[in-house]
Parts: structure tokens; C-alpha cells; sequence
């Protein structure tokens, strides 16, 4: 491998991958490019039929992703980027242009139209290499595209929808993605495998080649880039500059190969390049730019221990609402973020620079800003608001598990540890008070419209005409149902205390009306009439007793062919699942209940004659079970 002479052009660079796709940073940072990622706000709308072909549409639209970041950068942060890198994936076939799929059914649409057929992968990418003239962006756009050939095999209907479910194919071209469950649909491949993942990495080494050594006079008649130079060419090459860099080829590492790149993907680079003929050995840098350390260091516990300092971090910042300040703002100063939330200058810098460091945050010489998805999911209107399960987990989980231990020790919920009260019904301790139930109610509303889109669509629901939403909270599901399945009504059924207090959570009007709230307890009294009975993160909140209970007076009204759905963590039978298991130790410390596995849920469902059960693994938070009353 010599692909490090030209990367290496790029160190002393400040390079901007300008792509949310984690596809493209693994590819570069695996080659050790340092890069920031600015994801563009670009929307992939350009005109198709503008284009004679395929990849121009695909190379126009990694330009507009590249120059949408560079102008961004240069006006809104005033901090121009040497370079810029856009990319954009498309699937053609029969001359068609697929994108990522907008739902499971468009997914499916795709995925039909690749069975048993070949078709082509083009991504398009731009280099944009930028300065500032008095202040005015200049910028040279370097543009190229890479084809791969994809054959699908002869694929089940079956297998298609299996795949869907997964939920793999909804941020991919073409909906799949090769380098995971989509590797088993394809029978062969002819070109760049990475290219197909999102990046040519191949073709950009060559195009950087030709960038930064152009091919001089005495050499340019036999000499054709169409392949990576090997080292030697790359000393032929030398425009001189190259001895100035930093950038050195490390030829004393014992675990290096000549590429010059550790195990851990790193390269090697030294401050002094003579350092490099005498053999000396130059520590590792990680992506930061940091040394590695000679001791190998257990990552993964280290990051275990120092876990719950970057939630803390999280939920503070949450709770003083500093993202909340920091949106639709340039680059703002700590001592002005630090006057406006009223706290100390020093704590809110240490604060706000903890942040950046974990991603939450950009931060430049002009200040602090959010990125795209601290705006959208950490502010407290944010599209897909977590804040209120952010500040859930701060003033009522935080404390809860400080008694893990005596949880673990005593096997029940430690409520009365945590908040000095006698355990209770466990909905009884959260709505004592308007504010600790608002504030669960906004929990429970942020889970529930971020999984809600997966638990609607796990299952077609198309052939119910009354669905019923027992503990349905806010209503984020029913609205989300009602949304997809035009015929479909649903009832939310869900304690007065919570009822009284839903409208704040209401969307603006549409489909509302198809919406209605009913208040009641689901132990006590009568359900409403329903095809479907819903459960979303009911059952994990009770012992197997009280589930029972609400089965049976489930099954009691439900006529054969109603169905009950599920939307719950489901455990996977080997127990590996550590955010389903994690979220069991926290119904441990609260509930009687606990999160169980697909087995579990059939055995408990089976009892009260509805069979039939399936299970979808969503890919989101909550998986979905639905089954059927015989
Ligand atoms: C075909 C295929 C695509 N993909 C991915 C690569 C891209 O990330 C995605 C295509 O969407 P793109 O619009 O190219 O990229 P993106 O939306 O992920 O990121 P951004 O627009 O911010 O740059 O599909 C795979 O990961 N595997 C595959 O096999």
C-alpha cells in the first residue's frame, strides 16, 4: 500500500468531510485521515431528468453537498476549511436512479426492482480545495465518479421483507447496504466494493495524485494515472514540497507494513523527518492527533468507568438548557452563554468544552455552536426531542441508580431509597405532582415519537378499523398510526391524571380527529371495543401476576381475529442485547417489572389464546409483536 504519500499531502490540512453517512468516515479514518465531519444540509432534489446520465447526477449532487458546507463554513462559523469532500451514492437500474428509500414500502419497491438483475453503483465526489481572499471565498472543484457492478440473486418475497424489517435499508442507496445483511443478496460484484459503500477510496487516491504531483514534462508520455503510483513514482513525483512536510514514510517500524500504517490503522508521522532514515520509532497518533500509549489500554472499560460523567455532562447541559440557547446562533462565547443561563464562567467553559470533546457541540475561535443533531434531537423543540427523557434520566433515573446495589441485593424497586416515599403504585409515585408528571409524560412522549414510525410500520396494520392505545400516553403512537393508516381510528385509554394533560403533546390538527382520548385504569375498568389492542411499554413495567391480569381482561373483549401488538425492548434469547438488558436493571430499580424475550412474551400471550405470534426486530428502541386471538 502507498497510498500515504498522497494523505499524507492532506495532514497539515484542515479537511472537511462534509457527510453524515458513517460509511465515508469509517473508510477515511481507517486510512488514518484526520478530517472534521460537517454533514450537509443539501437536499438531494436536483432535477433527474436534467442529466443525460446517472453519475452526473450524482457527481452535481456531491458538489452541492461540498459547496453548501464550504459557503456554510466560511459564513456562519468564519472559518474556512482547506478542503472539502462531498459524496454521493445512487443505484441505477434500467435507467433509473435509486435513492435512500423513504419507508419500508418504497424499500421494498427498490429491493424488486434489483432481484435477479445487475445494476450499477455510481458515487460521485467532490474536492473542494478553498481560501479566503479579503475575505471572499475562492474555490477549485475537483469532481470525479466510480462505477461498480452489482448482481442480486433470485431473491423470496419473503426474504425481501425479512431484510426491510431489519431495518437496513432505510439510510442506503438503492435500500442495501453490502457491507452488512445485504452482503447475502448479492452474487457478485465487479469493481470497488467500497465504492458501493459510500466511497471510492481507490479512485480519490488517485485524484489526489494528480492533484498534488502533477505529472512532470520529462515523464508525462509514460506515465498515465491509471493506477495508484507505486512509492518510487512517488519519489520521481516529489515537487520538492514533500520535504518540508511532515509526512514520512516510517520504514523502522517493526508493526508496520510498507505502508507505513500501524494495526490500528494510524500513520506514522514525525515531527523531524530525519528522524525517520535513522530508524527512530515515532509514536502513534489516533485520529485526535494524540500519541497512543505504549500500554495497550482496555478502551472499552476505561470508557465503562467514565461512563456516567459524559451522561452527566449531557443531562446538565440538557438541564440549563444550553443547547436550547446555543440554537439558531453563530458561534457563541462561554462567558455569554455562561450570563445567560446564570452560572459560572469557568464551570460552563469546562461544561461546553466537554461537550464539543464528546461531539454534542462544534467549537471554534469565535465559540461554541450545536450541530445538526444536538439541534434536533437535544433541544427541547428540537424535531425529535429526547429533553424530556434527558431530564427524566437526570432528576428521577440519576438517583434511582445510585441504589442499584441494594436493587440487586434485594431483587424490587428502590423508590423509597431514592425519593424517601413508600413504594406505591408505581404511576402513583409519578404523578404526586403536576411537575414529576409532566415531566414523565414528556418522556414518555420523546420515546414515543422517535420509535413511532418503526412501530407503526413493523407490521402492515392496514385491515384494522379501530385500533385501541392502552397506556398511550400522550397519543405520539395513535398519531403516527393514524398518519399511515387512513381508516384507521384509535382510542387512547390512559389514566385521568394523564388524559387532563395531554393536549400540550398535541400535533397541529390533520388527522386528529381520528385521534380520541379516553381516561381509565386498564385493571379496573372497562376497555373500549378495538380490532387492535396495543401495548407499548406497558408490559415491562409489571410482574408476570399483573399481566395476567391485563391479558385476560384483554382476551375477555377481544372477538376471535382481534390482535393485540407489543412495542417493548424485546431480550434476545441469548441475552447479548446490552441496551435491552440495561433497561431491564432499570425497570429493576423502579418496577415490579423487567424487559423479557421473544419466548417469554409468546408464553405469557399463548395463555390467553392469542397465537400466532410474530416478531419484528426494528432496529429502533422498540421491536413489535403482534398476535392474533383465536
Ligand atoms: C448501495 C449501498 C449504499 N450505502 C450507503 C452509502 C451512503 O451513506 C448512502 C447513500 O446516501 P448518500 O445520500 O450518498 O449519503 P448519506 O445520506 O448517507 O450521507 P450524506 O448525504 O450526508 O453524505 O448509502 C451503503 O452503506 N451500502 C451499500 O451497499
Amino acid at each position: 500500500m502507498v497510498l500515504h504519500p498522497v494523505l499524507g499531502k492532506l495532514v497539515s490540512k484542515r479537511v472537511v468531510l462534509a457527510s453524515a453517512s458513517p460509511r465515508r468516515q469509517e473508510i477515511l479514518t481507517n486510512v488514518g485521515l484526520r478530517f472534521e465531519v460537517v454533514p450537509s444540509w443539501f437536499k438531494e432534489t436536483l432535477e433527474k431528468s436534467y442529466f443525460a446520465a446517472p453519475y452526473e447526477y450524482a457527481v452535481e449532487t456531491a458538489k452541492q453537498k461540498a459547496l453548501e458546507v464550504a459557503n456554510r463554513m466560511h459564513v456562519k462559523h468564519l472559518r474556512t476549511p482547506d478542503v472539502v469532500i462531498g459524496a454521493d451514492t445512487i443505484v441505477s437500474v434500467d435507467e433509473q436512479i435509486l435513492e435512500k428509500p423513504v419507508d419500508k414500502q418504497d424499500a421494498y419497491r427498490m429491493l424488486s426492482r434489483l432481484n435477479g438483475k445487475e445494476h450499477s453503483v455510481f458515487t460521485g465526489v467532490a474536492i473542494i480545495h478553498c481560501s479566503s481572499k479579503d475575505n471572499q471565498l475562492e474555490m477549485e472543484v475537483t469532481d470525479f465518479y466510480e462505477e461498480t457492478k452489482v448482481k442480486f440473486s433470485d431473491l423470496s418475497e419473503d426474504l425481501l421483507w425479512e431484510y426491510i424489517h431489519s431495518g437496513e435499508p432505510m439510510d442506503k442507496a438503492g435500500g442495501y447496504g453490502i457491507q452488512a445483511l445485504g452482503g447475502m443478496l448479492v452474487e457478485y460484484v465487479h469493481g470497488d466494493f467500497l465504492n458501493v459503500m459510500g466511497f471510492p477510496l481507490n479512485h480519490f487516491c488517485k485524484k489526489l495524485a494528480e492533484l498534488y504531483y502533477p505529472p512532470s514534462k520529462h515523464n508525462v508520455q509514460h506515465k498515465k494515472y491509471d493506477s495508484i503510483p507505486s512509492v518510487d513514482t512517488f519519489e520521481n513525483l516529489s515537487d520538492g514540497e514533500s520535504e518540508s512536510s511532515n509526512f514520512t514514510e516510517h520504514k523502522g517500524a517493526s508493526n508496520s507494513d510498507s505502508s507505513g500504517m500501524c494495526s490500528s490503522g494510524s500513520i506514522y508521522y514525525s515531527e523531524n523527518s530525519s528522524s525517520v532514515r535513522t530508524g527512530f520509532m515515532v509514536p502513534l497518533e489516533n485520529q485526535n492527533g494524540v500519541p497512543e500509549s505504549a500500554t495497550k489500554l482496555p478502551s472499552k472499560i476505561l470508557e465503562l468507568m467514565d461512563g456516567f460523567r459524559a451522561s452527566k455532562a449531557l443531562f446538565v447541559a440538557s438541564k440549563l438548557k444550553m443547547f436550547d440557547h446555543l440554537k439558531n446562533k453563530g458561534p457563541v462565547k462561554a462567558v455569554d452563554i455562561a450570563n445567560e443561563v446564570g452560572t459560572s464562567v469557568c464551570g460552563t467553559e469546562r461544561l461546553l468544552d466537554a461537550c464539543a470533546a464528546l461531539g454534542l457541540l462544534e467549537k471554534t475561535p469565535q465559540g461554541y455552536s450545536n450541530t445538526d443533531s444536538t439541534n434536533t434531537y437535544l433541544t427541547s423543540d428540537g424535531e425529535y426531542s429526547l429533553h424530556g427523557y434527558i431530564i427524566h434520566s437526570n432528576d428521577h433515573l440519576w438517583p434511582l441508580f445510585t441504589y442499584l446495589e441494594s436493587a440487586v441485593k434485594e431483587g424490587s424497586r428502590q423508590n423509597h431509597r431514592a425519593f424517601g416515599k413508600k413504594a406505591e403504585d408505581l404511576f402513583k409515585d409519578y404523578y404526586h405532582s403536576q411537575e414529576v408528571k409532566q415531566r414523565f409524560m414528556a418522556a414518555m412522549h420523546s420515546i414515543a415519537h422517535l420509535t413511532a414510525r418503526d412501530v407503526a410500520t413493523a407490521f402492515d396494520l392496514s385491515r384494522f378499523k379501530s385500533a385501541c392505545d392502552l397506556g398511550g400516553c400522550t397519543g405520539a403512537l395513535a398519531h403516527e398510526l393514524v398518519q399511515i393508516y387512513p381508516n384507521l381510528k384509535v382510542t387512547v385509554f390512559d389514566l385521568p391524571e394523564v388524559i387532563a394533560n395531554t393536549s400540550y403533546f398535541q400535533p397541529p390538527a390533520q388527522h386528529t380527529a381520528r385521534v380520541t382520548f379516553v381516561s381509565g385504569d386498564f385493571f379496573k375498568d372497562n376497555l373500549p371495543e378495538a380490532d387492535l389492542y396495543i401495548l407499548s411499554r406497558v408490559l415491562h413495567d409489571w410482574s408476570d401476576e399483573k399481566i395476567h391480569v391485563l391479558l385476560s381482561k384483554i382476551s375477555a373483549v377481544c372477538k376471535p381475529g382481534c390482535e393485540i401488538l407489543l412495542a417493548e425492548m424485546v431480550l434476545d434469547d441469548e441475552k447479548k442485547r446490552s441496551t435491552a438488558l440495561l433497561q431491564s436493571l432499570n425497570m429493576l430499580v423502579q418496577t415490579e417489572g423487567k424487559e423479557r424475550s421473544g419466548s417469554e412474551y409468546r408464553a405469557l400471550l399463548q395463555q390467553h389464546g392469542f397465537t400466532n405470534v410474530k416478531i419484528r426486530v426494528t432496529g429502533n428502541l422498540l421491536d413489535v409483536i403482534l398476535c392474533i386471538k383465536t
